[in-house]
C-alpha cells in the first residue's frame, strides 16, 4: 500500500466516519485549551474585563432605592389617566388583527440603530408617570445600570433598543394609545390585576361573548406565542429584532414582555403559558429592575457613551446596518 494511503489525509469527499468524530473532538479540545490559555494570559497582563455577571444574579445598581416611589398609578397625573381610558377603550382584536397586517405589509423606513434612537429623542411618552425625559436618554439609562452591574453585552444591547419600537409612532399609529403604556392580552377578559381595570367598560370587547370569558379565542398552555398581545412598541420591535438581530430568545423575550407588568409582575394568565414562557418569564423579570429603576439615575451624556454603545450594535446587528424599520 502505498504510504499516502495509510496517513491522513483529510476525507473529504467521503461519508461523515468515527475517524473523522474523532479528529472533531481533538480539535475541539484544542480549540478549548487555547481559549483557556488566552484568558490566562489576560489575566497575566490585566486586560481581562470583569467576569461576566449571569443575568438571574439580582441586580445591585438599584439596592440603595425605595422602589415604592415607582409606577404610583392612583396619584398619577391626568395625561396618564387619560392615556389608559383611551388605549383600554380601543385596544380590541379586530385593531389588533389589523395592525399586525399592516405591519407585515411594508417597511416603513431604513436607519441604524443609531439613527433611530436619535429619531425617537423627541417622543415624551404620556404613559408613564416616572420619567418626562426623552427615550434617548431613557434607553441609556437602562443599559448603562445593566452594564454598570457586568452583565452580559447581549444583555446590555436589549436594554439599550428596549424602547425602540416607540418609533412606530411616527409611522402608521394612531395616536400614543397604539405605540406606548403596559401591554395585556386581547381575544380573552381582561384581568383586574391590568391598572385602571374600570376603563374596560368603555371597551367592545368586553361585551364580546367569546372574547371576554377567562380563556376567550385560547387554550389553557397554548403559549404565548399564540397569543395577541395589546399592539405596540413591544410587539413591533421584537419582531425587527428576531429577524435582523443575533439577540438570544431571553433578549427577544425582554423586548416584547417588559411592558406585560399584569404577568412578570402581578401574576396573571399564567394560565396561557407553555414551558418555554415559565423560562421567559424569568428573564423578563431580570430585566424588569433596569427599565423601571434606571428612570431615577443620573442623566446620561450621549456623546461620551456612543462609541461604546456602535460598537455593542455592530456586534449583535450587524456593522453599520440599515435596519428595515
Ligand atoms: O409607561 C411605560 C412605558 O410606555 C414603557 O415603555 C413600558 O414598557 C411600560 O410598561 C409603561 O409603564
Ligand atoms: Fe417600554
Amino acid at each position: 500500500m502505498a504510504p499516502g494511503a495509510i496517513f491522513e489525509q483529510p476525507n473529504i469527499a467521503e461519508p461523515f466516519n468515527k475517524r473523522d468524530g474523532l479528529a472533531l473532538e481533538v480539535t475541539s479540545d484544542a480549540i478549548d485549551d487555547v481559549n483557556v490559555l488566552r484568558a490566562t494570559l489576560k489575566v497575566k497582563n490585566g486586560t481581562a474585563t470583569q467576569c461576566e455577571k449571569d443575568i438571574y444574579d439580582a441586580s445591585q445598581f438599584d439596592s440603595e432605592k425605595d422602589k415604592t416611589q415607582f409606577r404610583q398609578y392612583a396619584e398619577a397625573c391626568d395625561r396618564v389617566k387619560n392615556f389608559y381610558r383611551e388605549q383600554h377603550e380601543k385596544q380590541t382584536v379586530a385593531y389588533n388583527l389589523k395592525a399586525r397586517n399592516q405591519f407585515h405589509s411594508k417597511t416603513r423606513a431604513e436607519m441604524t440603530i443609531w439613527e433611530a434612537m436619535e429619531k425617537l429623542n423627541t417622543l415624551i411618552d404620556e404613559s408613564d408617570p416616572d420619567t418626562s425625559l426623552s427615550q434617548i436618554e431613557h434607553l441609556l439609562q437602562s443599559a448603562e445600570a445593566i452594564r454598570r452591574d457586568g452583565k452580559p453585552r447581549w444583555m446590555q444591547l436589549t436594554g439599550l433598543v428596549h424602547d425602540l419600537g416607540k418609533l412606530l409612532f411616527f409611522f402608521d399609529a394612531q395616536g400614543q394609545w397604539d405605540v406606548v403604556g403596559d401591554t395585556f392580552p386581547v381575544g380573552c377578559a381582561f384581568d383586574c390585576r391590568i391598572i385602571y381595570p374600570d376603563t374596560f367598560v368603555g371597551n367592545p370587547d368586553s361585551s364580546n361573548e367569546i372574547y371576554s370569558t377567562e380563556h376567550g379565542i385560547y387554550n389553557p398552555g397554548c403559549g404565548m406565542d399564540n397569543v395577541m398581545l395589546s399592539w405596540g412598541h413591544d410587539e413591533y420591535l421584537y419582531h425587527i429584532m428576531k429577524e435582523q438581530s443575533t439577540l438570544p430568545d431571553e433578549g427577544l423575550a425582554m423586548i416584547r414582555y417588559h411592558s406585560f407588568y399584569p404577568w412578570h409582575k402581578e401574576n396573571a394568565y399564567r394560565w396561557m403559558m407553555n414551558k418555554k414562557d415559565e423560562r421567559m418569564l424569568e428573564a423578563v423579570r431580570a430585566f424588569n429592575p433596569y427599565d423601571l429603576y434606571s428612570k431615577s439615575d443620573e442623566v446620561p451624556k450621549v456623546e461620551d457613551l456612543k462609541d461604546y454603545y456602535v460598537d455593542l450594535i455592530d456586534e449583535f446587528v450587524g456593522k453599520d446596518k440599515k435596519i428595515k424599520w
